[in-house]
């Protein structure tokens, strides 16, 4: 990439919204190219802010993944992801609202009526690989287009990498200039035992699937490290026995899958060998429990 020695260096935060499974983090593995946010085919899987980092010789982009809007359920946990992404947006240089090619729905339209105005939105069509006709995406683009005053509009595919390069291009134009943040090695700001505990849940909705239900959690008790070999010791929190049950599986089968795939992906991630012990636990009520929630870092 040829860049402009003369330019200002260009440094700023990233939000990334959309209803959930439009492919947020996808899209934002993809533009980092390290599995920072956990990605699964069923909805509301990312409960966390999580930053990943890219660092150019002419800027840096610190990207945001917001959770899912939750419109289901209203209780304190909902309640405390959506106050987490209006902040988010808020606090941000840019925020890219992806949306799925060809289709906007009203969940679509309930993320696009809490955007901030004062802050540039990029509008993001992802799935792009999906349209077999390309030429139905213009009309839709303009569709959508006519409902907000968007700075710019972008199909991609972040599954395919198709059109990242233009979506990097636009970005870079509407960040601050600005000395960077974090070091050029940097991917993440969160720590291995944060990404320990996003590894363990996503084998989990892998694994369990649509039964398993979207309260349950993981908390990671104990994280030691002794020269390479990482020691984690993951709690699975879940609100009845039934669902102890249905974790564990058939003769602890089922944990056994979800325990080796994360310590696979773990060894992968952290460079080195891990040993991984991993419990369930009846916790009932958590969801419904603000003071249970900050106990667990949902603050
Ligand atoms: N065909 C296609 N599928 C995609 C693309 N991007 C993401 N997906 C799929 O869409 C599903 C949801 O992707 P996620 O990245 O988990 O979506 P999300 O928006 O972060 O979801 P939440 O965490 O629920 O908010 C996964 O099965 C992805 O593989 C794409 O460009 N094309």
């Amino acid at each position: 990439m040829t860049t402009d020695t003369n330019a200002p260096f260009r440094c700023g935060y990233i939000a990334i919204v959309g209803r959930p499974n439009v492919g947020k983090s996808t899209l934002m593995n993809t533009l980092i190219g390290a599995k920072v946010s956990i990605t699964s085919r069923k909805a509301q899987t990312t409960r966390h802010r999580i930053t990943g980092i890219q660092t150019y010789d002419d800027a840096q982009l610190i990207y945001v993944d917001t959770p899912g809007f939750q419109t289901r359920h209203a209780n304190a946990l909902n309640k405390t992801l959506n106050k987490t992404v209006t902040n988010t947006l808020i606090s941000s240089d840019l925020i890219l609202f992806v949306i799925e090619a060809g289709t906007f729905g009203p969940a679509d339209q309930q993320v696009l009526d809490l955007l901030p105005t004062e802050v540039p939105v990029l509008l993001v069509i992802n799935k792009a690989d999906r349209v077999k006709d390309k030429a139905v995406l213009l009309p839709f683009a303009q569709q959508v287009a006519a409902k907000f005053n968007f700075a710019a509009i972008v199909p991609v595919s972040a599954k395919l990498r198709f059109q990242l390069d233009g979506l990097e291009k636009e970005i870079k134009r509407f960040l601050p200039e600005n000395e960077p943040i974090f070091g050029p090695d940097d991917i993440t700001d969160r720590s291995e035992k944060f990404l320990a505990s996003e590894i363990v849940r996503e084998k989990l909705f892998r694994f369990v699937g649509d039964e398993l239900p979207y309260t349950s959690t993981v908390m990671i008790e104990k994280f030691e490290q002794e020269g390479d070999l990482r020691r984690v010791f993951a709690a699975i929190l879940v609100e009845r026995d039934t669902h102890k049950s249905m974790i564990i599986g058939n003769k602890g089968a089922r944990l056994k899958e979800v325990s080796t795939q994360a310590r696979l992906d773990m060894e992968k991630l952290f460079g080195g060998p891990v040993y991984l012990e991993i419990w369930v636990k009846v916790k009932s009520g958590w969801a419904d429990n603000e003071a249970g929630l900050r106990a667990y870092g949902y603050e």
